[in-house]
């Protein structure tokens, strides 16, 4: 669902910004150190509640100011609204009325985010892919975040038995029981959700060079050996888990694998190509919620790593899958570029000039 007004207030060093959206492509361009990347991340905000930047959301509250606001008006109507205040409290509402948790926020406004820190999902730990793979079951199954919920709750209180030490196992067994009834429901709807990934995924490397991505492939790991089920799982692992104080084998060690000639994808790829993965991969992601609804992209700096045809090749992805897509960009003739091929509306970006943290329509 696109974004069709953002504004926002004391966001990092803008103080205040009041924008008319286009539908498909904005393009956000100035100086380095103008707030092109804030705007992005204050979007992220009104979807996510957080900035992707920093975990505490005190650094994105202008220096001077007490609290911090995001405004956003979506395509449906449905008004999001996040506030932060430098004391850590805040209020997230969905129009007008105060939301339970952010993921209300989340399952309004889906959103992809391509900048410096996107190459985890090749090289970060499996957490970050785990996550990648979870938000597109979030958005596709909407049993998932209740079955994830209810695991997480029996992890922690299984954990927290572990970490007493010598315990009798019989205390761990209602843990058991709701780790394997909502595990088990975890991992069929990650697999379900997965196996139309593989296949968007697939589709789109079939766009980049054969010789290279042709042996691209990624494996999904359930956190366990596939040949059992969780209950004889967790039960093998008891003494370990017992010795080590945490429980070992689940699907909260699940994991998604990208491999080339069987070695890890990041040890083979040129950052351009691991870059084009990654792209690959989020368009594919969107692919697969687009039935539900279509997620924004949030790209910052597209260029970087990125000659002109995978641009132009990124921008096509984009095209067939997101509602909208946010670009930041150092000079707009250069940033608009890859966008000018591709069918109405795409090809007629809506340009922004952003400079000292003030943020002008670029006139037709
Ligand atoms: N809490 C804050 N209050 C005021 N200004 C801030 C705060 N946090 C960061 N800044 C400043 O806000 C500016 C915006 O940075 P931003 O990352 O949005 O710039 P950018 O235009 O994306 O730059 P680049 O092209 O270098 O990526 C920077 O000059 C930064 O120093």
């Amino acid at each position: 669902m696109a974004v069709t007004r953002l504004a926002l207030s004391n966001f990092r060093n803008i103080s205040a910004a009041d924008l008319q959206l286009a539908p498909s492509v904005n393009l956000f361009c100035g100086a380095n150190g103008s707030g092109k990347t804030s705007l992005l991340e204050a979007v992220h905000m009104l979807g996510t509640g957080r900035s992707f930047r920093s975990r505490q959301g005190q650094t994105v509250i202008q220096y001077d100011a007490e609290s911090l606001a995001v405004f956003g008006r979506l395509a449906g109507g449905v008004a999001l609204g996040v506030e932060k205040r430098r004391d850590g409290q805040g209020r997230i509402r969905v129009n007008q009325s105060p939301a339970e948790s952010s993921s209300q926020l989340a399952a309004c406004l889906p959103l992809q985010v391509i900048n410096s820190e996107s190459f985890a999902a090749l090289d970060g730990g499996p957490g970050v892919r785990r996550q990648l793979l979870d938000w597109t079951v979030f958005h596709v199954e909407h049993s998932f975040a209740g079955h994830w919920k209810a695991y997480q709750g029996a992890l922690k209180q299984r954990n927290a038995l572990l970490r007493r030490g010598k315990i009798d196992s019989n205390l761990l067994a209602p843990w058991d029981q709701q780790l394997v009834k909502s595990g088990e429901k975890v991992d069929s709807l990650r697999r379900l959700v997965f196996a139309r990934l593989y296949e968007r995924f697939k589709e789109r490397l079939k766009d980049l060079p054969e010789s290279v991505f042709g042996a691209l492939d990624i494996h999904y790991r359930g956190g366990w050996k596939k040949e059992v089920g969780l209950a004889e799982a967790l039960q093998s692992a008891l003494e370990a888990d017992l010795t080590q104080g945490f429980t070992r084998v689940g699907p909260h060690r699940a994991d998604i694998r990208f491999v080339i000639h069987g070695q890890p994808a990041h040890a083979v790829l040129s950052r351009g190509q691991q870059k084009m993965a990654v792209c690959a991969l989020r368009t594919a992601m969107a692919a697969v919620v687009e039935t539900q609804q279509s997620p924004v992209f949030l790209v910052d700096d597209l260029p970087s790593e990125l000659d002109e045809d995978n641009q132009a090749l990124f921008a096509r992805w984009v095209s067939d899958c997101a509602s909208q897509v946010l670009v930041t960009g150092i000079e707009h003739q250069m940033t608009a570029q890859p966008w000018l091929k591709l069918p109405q509306p795409w090809c007629q970006p809506k340009m922004f000039h952003v400079e000292h943290g003030r943020v002008a329509e670029v006139p037709k």
